[in-house]
């Protein structure tokens, strides 16, 4: 059964400044979502206290009914909430393919390194696990690399990489903050078209921070728009950035027509 996120009456306070207030969406379905809006409109903090991070100061979020915002890290990770970093934190030395295995780390009590080198109560699944590092490879374009020292690898792959990494979590909802950051147009085509892909294939939700229009038309199927930390508008794609007060918002047109 795919996740369903409840946000309700969230808010964010950092001091005296208000960052978020008032949010309710809820995120369901397998797609993309993306959380779009102009700089300092909300969106990497709504990521945060959604995916655990940071949590909020005010509202609930509930996971099929069950609150998160008290969750500790491991407990986000068990519920299959996975959040993935700009800067893949890649074991260098090591394999692609052993780098993707570390994302099987929710599934176990030992340390990654351990995992990979097989400490012995692992080794009995480490075929099962090998297989669905080869099949994330596959699904992301990556098998002639499986071999390859994390070192060698472009950023490019790097993030797809990262990506492979959070699938052998087997996630239910995957947080990304601005995952083409950095890549050339190219790259970043490939990555929209992989990412579109990826929740029916693998049955998880997908929630998106982008700056980049060509990338959201490409990758999501629904947007939500923020603008000073609230929702300014939430739906499909072409609807929202169709919308004026969200083209006057997050493209800086003065006069937007639909
Ligand atoms: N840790 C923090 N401490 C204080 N203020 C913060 C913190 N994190 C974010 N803010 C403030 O909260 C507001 C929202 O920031 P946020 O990073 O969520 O916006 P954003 O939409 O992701 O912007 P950008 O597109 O520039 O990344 C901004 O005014 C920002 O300065």
């Amino acid at each position: 059964m795919s996740a369903v996120l409840e946000v309700s009456s969230l808010g964010m306070r950092f001091g005296g400044l208000v960052a978020l207030q008032g949010v309710d969406v809820t995120l369901e379905g397998e797609q993309v979502i993306g959380l779009i809006g102009p700089n300092g409109a909300g969106k990497s903090t709504l990521l945060n206290a959604l995916s655990g991070f940071t949590p909020p100061t005010e509202g609930t979020v509930r996971l099929d009914g069950r609150e998160t915002t008290r969750f500790t890290p491991q407990q986000y990770t068990s519920a299959g909430l996975v959040r993935s970093f700009q800067t893949a934190q890649l074991l260098e030395d090591e394999t692609v393919v052993s780098n993707l295995l570390l994302g099987r780390q929710r599934f176990s009590h030992a340390g990654p390194v351990r995992q990979i080198f097989g400490w012995p109560p692992h080794l009995k699944s480490e075929r099962a696990w090998l297989d669905q590092a080869y099949a994330a490879l596959d699904l992301l374009g990556l098998l002639e690399f499986a071999d390859a020292r994390a070192s060698s690898l472009s950023t490019a792959t790097r993030r797809l990489v990262e990506i492979g990494r959070v699938l052998l979590a087997e996630p239910r909802i995957v947080f990304l903050d601005e995952p083409a950051a950095g890549l050339d147009a190219a790259s970043r085509e490939h990555l929209a078209e992989v990412l579109r892909s990826l929740p029916g294939r693998v049955g998880c939700l997908i929630v998106l921070v982008e700056h980049d229009v060509n990338i959201v038309r490409r990758a999501c199927d629904r947007c939500i728009a923020l603008s000073a930390g609230s929702v300014l508008a939430d739906g499909p794609t072409d609807e929202v950035l169709a919308r004026p007060d969200v083209r006057v918002a997050y493209f800086g047109e003065s006069d937007a027509v639909a």
